[in-house]
């Protein structure tokens, strides 16, 4: 797990906290951090002169014992990365109250153990959905254009051996499927809107505020789309909602593009489809077993791939650092906390 392991120097650390009167750590409010070793993220040096930060793994400390000894009376966790937030490790936090999320998807958190212990969850897709609505149409685009092939084709050499590279396909008057119109999935509409492309949409619940047709399920919307976003969270509802059903409905020239985690696809089948022609194309950022990525996926070349890099750009980061700085000061200052996790 090593894809959002920005480099320090690398982002512009512009979180604009509050400097004054630095405080000693016991005048500090407590927050846990968790993450998986591997993620590098300078969230602590940014956070650390604000708040007294307790991260297990900085401590030679199981991370159970850790959490048992020194974080009873933790309020607020920063869940940094995908750091599995189980029932289990939510056990040993009896006063835990919120857990600040870094990520936009939120499927590494036991969210039915957040709801029942009444824990809010605030999450990062605002902060990212520019960078991931920009990747996703990214995707769309150099499949129906077929970019990524044509490179291929000039890379190795074959212009001047086959002559003209075949023709692709035109964005305006497509019909876009977005499922899930949370922010990053409104992003993509925007940026679709104005490529001349038809927007629907599949949420968990309409949405009385946007003009776009919503189908309450899956399968309709594929069946009145060329291509399917998918932008939603990952869920046990959500788990395989492209199934071998949706992809039929979609169509031998339909193309899916995911932004959102592998999961939300039944991988095996989509592969079947594609090996197949049953359906036009894919353009996939994310992936059921990352980082393993089927191989009969690299010779198509109506498939482009991408190593889950969709929501991570400096700026990105930078604003995730400004997100979780600013809900945690809300939080202890029991002020309204921005970007609370709703599922989509
Ligand atoms: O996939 C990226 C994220 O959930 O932040």
């Amino acid at each position: 797990m090593e894809r959002n392991n920005a480099n320090p120097q690398d982002l512009p650390m512009a979180v604009e906290a509050n400097q004054e009167g630095l405080q000693s750590n016991e005048d500090l409010h407590l927050v846990l951090v968790l993450r998986l070793p591997s993620f590098n993220l300078p969230v602590n040096d940014i956070l650390r002169p604000h708040f007294h930060l307790l991260d297990p793994a900085d401590s030679p400390e199981p991370a159970s014992s850790f959490l048992s000894n020194h974080a009873q009376s933790v309020r607020a966790l920063i869940c940094v990365g995908y750091a599995p937030v189980t029932a289990e490790t939510l056990n040993l936090l009896p006063s835990l109250e919120l857990i600040v999320a870094s990520s936009a998807g939120v499927d590494h958190i036991d969210i039915q153990e957040c709801r029942r212990r009444g824990i809010i969850m605030t999450n990062a897709s605002t902060a990212f959905a520019e960078d991931a609505a920009d990747y996703a149409v990214a995707l769309l685009i150099d499949v129906w254009r077929r970019i990524s092939a044509a490179d291929r084709f000039l890379h190795a050499g074959l212009w001047p051996v086959k002559g003209d590279y075949p023709l692709a396909s035109k964005l305006r008057g497509k019909r876009v499927g977005i499922v899930g119109l949370g922010s990053i999935g409104f992003e993509v509409s925007k940026r679709l809107e104005a490529f001349g492309c038809s927007i629907a949409y599949n949420s968990r619940m309409e949405k009385p505020s946007v003009p776009f047709p919503y189908y309450a399920n899956v399968l309709d919307l594929a069946a009145h789309s060329d291509a399917l976003v998918l932008c939603c969270s990952l869920t046990e509802q959500t788990r395989h909602i492209i199934n071998k059903d949706v992809m039929t409905a979609l169509g031998k020239k339909g193309v899916i593009i995911n932004v959102g985690r592998g999961g939300l696809i039944d991988e095996k089948e989509l592969v079947q489809f594609l090996l197949r022609g049953d359906i036009g194309g894919a353009g996939l950022d994310v992936f059921e077993n990352e980082p393993d990525v089927p191989r009969e996926l690299f010779e198509l070349d109506n498939v482009v791939l991408s190593p889950h890099r969709a929501v991570a750009t400096p700026e990105s980061f930078e604003a995730v650092f400004q997100l979780i700085f600013t809900n945690l000061k809300a939080f202890f200052s029991n002020k309204p906390l921005q970007s609370v996790y709703q599922i989509e």
